[in-house]
């Protein structure tokens, strides 16, 4: 039974501006990389990037558990991580995979700029923050809704589409944060502009039911992020009978080999999105995502502009 020598670094990277959504301002990314070595020397790199606000285990929930561990670890004990401790179980499985020399550990894999969407900053500071990655080939921008008042925000929206060519795509993430009247006014203001490909998570997890009956009643599509954050999560709604958009942020959902089962099992709509990890984080899960979907749709990783390397 081989074991791996483990290792593993706190990180802090600080936004450049800070992130706005419905749950407030994000200012400095936290997480971990961790590496295993075996013994003829492989080495596997894996990140650890938790988001408590969105359902995973905390920063400090992810140190105390490797700062338990003992310095060699095994295969069976890197697939016995709880799912408590999603992040834990998505880094773990990521080096190990690279350190067994499964997946694309030489070259990176990076689709083109046109398979990508790019987060826009927020308020209407995305008016004139669209035009530059247009040029650089990027045709899907999200845009974070559900932070200032709804008329505000739909005058934007409508700003922006018009500026827009034809060509490109907007969508709309609201992180939980709308009413359902609001949600509702939503989904008629982009059912008549078109160009929205569909707006994320309108209202809380909690209101799972609500969001199933609004998928059905409007064109505009409906995309779940938070209510699917963990693997757990997402089965449920499968379960419950969701047939719309499921947003993956894979750093976060869990077990790599689960979320291969899951998709290999269930034909499901997917956009594999940033959970704001580094460079390790986000290679390890578009390797991932090109090997279990189709990305019929542009991932969510146009996000690198947002810190300071990027
Ligand atoms: O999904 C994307 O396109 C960008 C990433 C993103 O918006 C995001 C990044 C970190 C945490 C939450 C979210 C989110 O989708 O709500
Ligand atoms: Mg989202």
């Amino acid at each position: 039974m081989t074991n791996y020598k483990f290792k593993f670094h706190p990180y802090q990277r600080p936004f450049k501006h800070p992130l706005s959504t419905s749950h407030g301002q994000w200012t400095v990314r936290e997480g971990i990389i961790l590496s295993l070595n075996d013994e003829i020397g492989n080495i596997g790199w894996g990140e650890i990037a938790p988001i408590p606000w969105f359902g995973s285990e905390t920063l400090e929930q992810a140190l105390n558990f490797c700062e338990q561990l003992p310095q060699e670890i095994t295969t069976e004990e890197i697939f016995a991580i709880p799912a408590e401790l999603p992040c834990c179980q998505f880094g773990f499985e990521s080096a190990w995979e690279l350190v067994m020399g499964k997946g694309l550990s030489t070259k990176d894999f990076e689709p083109s700029k046109q398979h990508y969407s790019y987060l826009l900053p927020s308020y209407d500071a995305a008016k004139q923050s669209w035009e530059a990655p247009w040029n650089q080939g990027y045709r899907s921008f999200k845009w974070k809704i559900g932070i200032a008042p709804i008329e505000d925000e739909v005058k934007i929206v409508q700003e922006l589409v018009e500026a827009i060519p034809a060509s490109g795509q907007l969508r709309l993430d609201a992180n939980g944060g709308l009413t359902k009247q609001e949600a509702e006014q939503w989904l008629m203001v982009c059912d008549t502009i078109g160009a929205v490909e569909f707006i994320e998570q309108p209202l809380p997890p909690e209101q799972f039911d609500v969001m199933l009956e609004m998928s059905h009643n409007y064109s505009t599509a409906i995309a779940l992020d938070e209510s699917v954050a963990t693997l757990d999560q997402l089965e449920q709604c499968y379960q419950r009978g969701w047939r719309g958009i499921f947003v993956i942020k894979a750093a976060i959902a869990g077990s790599r080999k689960r979320l291969r089962q899951f998709c290999d099992t269930y034909p499901i709509d997917t956009v594999f999105s940033s959970a704001l990890e580094t460079n390790i984080g986000q290679q390890a899960v578009l390797q991932l995502a090109a090997e279990i979907s189709d990305l019929k749709r542009a991932v969510g990783f146009g996000v690198n502009h947002w810190f300071n390397e990027g």
